[in-house]
């Protein structure tokens, strides 16, 4: 039985540590040279979040130039650049400024004098934003030891942060080559999600929570990102990669190491950094066993008002490749905290009413007999939802008038819409120079080490690729 309580708490921002504040940026002048300018990424997700940002900070002056080996006149891509600013709703102020200063320069990221050219065209400070596949990085990374790079030079490089381990050691080693760590951000936009750095103000701002943070008290985590979104024309990036590289091996780890790790002596990127990193090092398959994560892929389907195909009918789908919409892994936590704790972590498309939230189970108190909930559910649940902030917590209380009649209430705790989205919040850190919200290099090793064993299984076959019709809440029964 649920119950909505109009109990609603609204947390003084101040209390909760962690998101740089878009307001408080310092003056600055930087320019962002961003190579695979023409891709998706940088038109839907990159050149909006940096409106974003220097919408929200006056006080900021941004240039940006576009960059890829396919020459485009200045005016087309000018124009690309504002229809990307206005479809995501930047203000004209902020749109002016970026349009009137943006410029596209041709290049070919491996080649190292092409990479000096660029450089030297940038007016500030200058970014070299790695928006490439996966294996285009190393290259770029080569090319750039080969030349002089100025010393304010900031670089940042798109997730996947490479193919498998090895290529993301490589790349590690590579890049440690031409830029030092603290002048390198990783970028993984769930970092910027409100709910996944506020939930350091939650657990440890809460002595209640802190306490009850642990196996003894809590009997499952479950980490959720289903989303209604299908391909959307992406399969030149997506057959290759598949949910568990997209979503679960980069997004999901963090959201997972944020939720278990150690308390932080303070909100510095180092405190951070190393709790993530040592929570990462301690996590494993359940029992070690692949069999235990799943994979399926969704089949024709409605998904609200549109009907999806099958995956494999979409355009430009290699269907040999038995590429998963569907990623689901079940993972332990060896710290002394959390002994014997599931952890459920899955993502999937094409999910008709998706589920996106953390949700803590406590376990069932020891209620005198009599006093159990009518649903059979007796347990405490604590969601945090990953899309807008809002923290519920689900309890048993009794009626009013009826000692052994329980019931469930849900209390909301929402903390209001951020100014800045996930993404825009995490270019904010870099045009900060701030890396709390970068992914250091050891923690993209400990994600890829997570999920070798599975993709190893996968590539070999051993997991059947299972089916869901597109719409559906996806495979239930695992
Ligand atoms: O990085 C990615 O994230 C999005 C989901 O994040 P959202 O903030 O846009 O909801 C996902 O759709 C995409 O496949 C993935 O590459």
């Amino acid at each position: 039985m649920s119950d909505q309580s109009d109990t609603t708490t609204q947390p003084d921002p101040d209390t909760v540590p962690g998101i740089p504040d878009a307001e408080s940026l310092e003056p600055t002048k930087r320019t962002i040279a961003i190579l695979g300018a023409n891709g998706d990424l940088a038109k839907r997700l990159l050149i909006p979040g940096l409106g974003e940002v220097v919408d929200a900070a006056r006080d900021i002056s941004l240039q940006i130039i576009g960059a890829a080996r396919t020459p485009q006149p200045n005016e087309e891509w000018r124009a690309t650049v504002r229809a990307s600013l206005e479809d995501a709703g930047i203000g004209a102020r902020a749109v002016d400024a970026l349009v009137s200063t943006t410029e596209f320069i041709p290049t070919d990221a491996s080649d190292p004098d092409e990479l000096r050219a660029l450089l030297d065209a940038c007016t500030g400070s200058p970014i070299l934003y790695i928006a490439l596949p996966p294996s285009a990085g190393r290259k770029v990374a080569e090319a750039l030891a080969q030349i002089d790079l100025p010393d304010d030079l900031l670089i940042a490089i798109e997730k996947p942060f490479g193919d498998d381990l090895a290529d993301a050691q490589a790349l590690n080693a590579a890049l440690a080559e031409v830029v030092p760590e603290e002048r390198l951000w990783r970028i993984d936009h769930f970092l910027g999600n409100a709910t996944v750095l506020g939930m350091l103000g939650l657990r440890f701002g809460n002595r209640l929570l802190e306490a009850g943070w642990n196996a003894e008290q809590i009997e499952k985590v479950e980490i959720f990102y289903d989303e209604e979104l299908g391909l959307e024309g992406r399969a030149a990036f997506y057959d290759q990669t598949g949910a568990l590289r997209d979503m679960l091996q980069s997004h999901l780890l963090m959201v997972l190491a944020l939720t278990a790790m150690e308390r932080p002596d303070a909100v510095t990127p180092t405190d951070v950094h190393d709790r993530i990193a040592e929570v990462l090092g301690a996590v494993r398959l359940w029992k070690d066993d692949p069999s235990t994560a799943r994979r399926a892929r969704y089949t024709e389907g409605r998904v609200g008002d549109r009907l999806f195909p099958s995956y494999v009918d979409e355009p430009d789908v290699d269907a040999s490749r038995e590429t998963e919409t569907l990623a689901q892994l079940l993972l332990q936590v060896d710290t002394p905290r959390w002994q014997g704790v599931p952890f459920v972590l899955r993502s999937g498309k094409g999910i008709g009413d998706p589920r996106r939230e953390v949700a803590v189970h406590f376990r069932r108190s020891a209620a005198p007999t009599g006093l159990d909930a009518p649903d059979g559910h007796s347990d405490t649940v604590l969601r945090m939802s990953l899309k807008g902030g809002a923290v519920h917590l689900d309890l048993i209380v009794t009626g009013a008038d009826d000692v052994d009649g329980l019931r469930r209430v849900e209390l909301e705790a929402d903390p209001g819409a951020a100014t800045l989205s996930a993404y825009a919040q995490v270019l904010a850190g870099l045009l900060q120079e701030n890396t709390l919200l970068s992914v250091r290099g050891d923690i993209a090793e400990q994600c890829w080490r997570i999920v070798t064993p599975v993709v190893t299984a996968w590539a070999a076959g051993e997991t059947p690729l299972e089916e869901y019709e597109a719409g559906s809440a996806g495979p239930t029964d695992w």
